[in-house]
């Protein structure tokens, strides 16, 4: 009786997240995890940005800008990261979102001068909290991602490609998880997230493997869901074609359909079917219900 209790308040928070679309983190002060110390830490490694351009269609350009450096994620371009998650987030419109490097190339990783800096502190392991709780929010989006991986994909940028719904390569392109090459595993959820996408047998692979993936490889394994024609130019413009395949009905709808599958990967099968009815109600007899009914549509 007690467990059932506890059961349930603990995972009140998940469900009325999920439904409501109040995204909460993974980690905060009762975990010991305190964000603006470590945003303070992350301010001392500067450089690059994220931008966020949101256009009136509902579909969103996430922009990783660091290109001299491979797209690595500095400190403050950490920090950007959950600045624009959190305007994702409040985005009432969005429906699609493309997440790509600028110059033909996705990310290398976390930036090696703050690993280096940090390295045998406290502070790599805030830097995982973060990461985890940013990279989580990423995913729970009410809107369909995307990552478009051009050039490389390591360590970190391949953990990225996975907090996306979906990830697409370009030819040439290559995803590889060189965790285990510096003495690490997957500490912004990547590796849990991995798992949840191509299953344990193929994530201990690319894991301990380090296996490099090209578009054919990764297509094989489950990784990625289609590969580009093209490398360069036009690659962004074929990105949000592809992705506008999964984004074509009205917002509260699209919404409502990623709400449904958030529940479904993160919730217990009952909980994750309370939350299926309460989005359900939030549709039923709504406008986009009621003129689907007017047009008499048949699904030939
Ligand atoms: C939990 C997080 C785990 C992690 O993410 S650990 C980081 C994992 N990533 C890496 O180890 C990437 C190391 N970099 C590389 O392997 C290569 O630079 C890479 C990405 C294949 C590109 O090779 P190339 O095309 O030959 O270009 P390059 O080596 O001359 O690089 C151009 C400039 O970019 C820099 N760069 C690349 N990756 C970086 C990174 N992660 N952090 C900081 N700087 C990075 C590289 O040092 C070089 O700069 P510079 O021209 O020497 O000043």
């Amino acid at each position: 009786m007690a467990t059932c209790i506890w059961r349930r308040l603990l995972l009140q928070p998940v469900k009325c997240r999920i439904t409501c679309q109040r995204i909460e983190s993974i980690y905060n002060r009762t975990h010991g995890f305190d964000e603006n110390e470590i945003k303070e830490k992350l301010q001392h490694f500067s450089g690059g940005s994220i931008d966020l351009s949101k256009g009136n269609d509902g579909i969103g350009v996430l922009t990783l800008n660091n290109s001299v450096h491979k797209n690595a994620l500095t400190g403050t371009m950490m920090i950007e990261l959950q600045d624009r998650v959190k305007e994702l987030e409040d985005w009432t419109e969005g429906r699609g979102l493309v997440v790509h490097g600028a110059r033909n190339t996705f990310c290398s990783g976390s930036d090696l001068k703050a690993i280096k800096a940090m390295h045998g502190s406290e502070e790599g392991l805030k830097i995982c909290m973060f990461m985890q709780n940013t990279l989580t929010r990423l995913k729970r989006l009410p809107l369909i991602s995307v990552a478009l991986v051009q050039g490389k994909a390591l360590g970190g940028g391949a953990e990225l490609s996975t907090a996306c719904d979906f990830r697409l390569m370009t030819p040439g392109s290559e995803i590889c998880f060189v965790q285990k090459h510096m003495g690490l595993v997957p500490g912004w959820g990547g590796g849990a997230r991995l798992v949840q996408i191509v299953g344990g047998q193929q994530s201990l692979k690319l894991l301990n493997g380090a296996l490099r993936m090209d578009p054919a490889k990764a297509l094989n394994a489950g990784l990625i869901d289609d590969i580009l024609p093209s490398d360069e130019g036009k690659a962004l413009e074929e990105a949000q074609r592809w992705l506008s395949q999964y984004t074509g009905a009205p917002v509260e709808v699209i919404q409502g359909l990623k709400k449904v599958v958030t529940a479904g990967r993160e919730l217990p099968l009952e909980d994750a079917l309370k939350s299926e009815k309460e989005i359900f109600g939030t549709l039923w007899g709504g406008p986009a219900n009621l003129q689907a009914l007017a047009r008499g549509s048949k699904h030939k």
